[in-house]
């Protein structure tokens, strides 16, 4: 498989307990910059959704740094020391932190689209998401059989959005290491509708 590599190495050799610790003391302040970002609109897109905005993050390099490397730290202690061959992102703001975070990993990026956005022969599933149904779509063959995937997003609401990429990956034959959101409507208990790990760096809304 290619990009599949092992990072538990650095479990054999003195001072990885102080590296572990290191790392969570980092991901732990880079957390405090990137929640006091977060804005939260009322009623938008419809009546009664508290929508969480994640682009102000993206508005500062700093934060935007800090974001990528929260997610890569995350990657690199999870999953058992493995690296994921492919990053999968959904439409569209998993687009936002999907390709620089592959970069980073050495891993592909793919894209999950809307329906009707990809060419060629297309798997196709379709989703019930917090406020509608929808239809996602990933290019046939974009995922190898056997190939590691984690799965990137902004949110998760009901975990629609995700199940459905999900499933996609499932029946091309992927191997899902996890899924990754930036934040989590707890109330809405999406995470218990997926299949593999629900990793969220920030805690949303309970
Ligand atoms: O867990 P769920 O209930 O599925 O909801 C989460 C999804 O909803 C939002 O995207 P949206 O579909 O609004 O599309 P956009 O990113 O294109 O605006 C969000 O970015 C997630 O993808
Ligand atoms: N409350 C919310 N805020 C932002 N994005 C969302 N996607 C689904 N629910 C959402």
């Amino acid at each position: 498989m290619s990009n599949s590599s092992t990072l538990d190495a650095s479990a054999q050799v003195p001072g990885y307990a102080s590296a572990h610790s290191s790392s969570a003391a980092e991901l732990a302040s880079l957390k405090i910059g990137l929640r006091a970002a977060l804005r939260q609109f009322p009623d938008f897109p419809s009546p009664g959704i508290l929508f969480e905005d994640i682009l102000p993050i993206f508005a500062d390099p700093a934060l935007h740094e800090s974001l990528i490397r929260s997610l890569e730290l995350h990657i690199l202690e999870a999953y058992g020391g493995q690296k994921p061959d492919v990053i999968v992102g959904l439409e569209a703001r998993g687009f936002l932190m999907g390709p620089s975070l592959a970069l980073r990993l050495g891993a592909s990026f793919v894209p999950v689209r809307k329906q009707g956005k990809l060419p060629g022969p297309c798997v196709t599933q379709s989703y019930q998401k917090e406020y509608g149904e929808d239809y996602f779509q990933m290019q046939e063959g974009a995922i190898k059989p056997g190939q590691k995937v984690i799965v990137v997003d902004d949110i998760i609401a009901t975990g629609g959005s995700a199940w459905a990429g999900g499933e996609m990956i499932r029946k091309m034959g992927g191997d899902l290491l996890g899924f990754i959101f930036i934040l989590e409507l707890e109330f809405l208990k999406g995470r218990d509708k997926l299949p593999a790990p629900v990793y969220t760096l920030l805690s949303g809304q309970a």
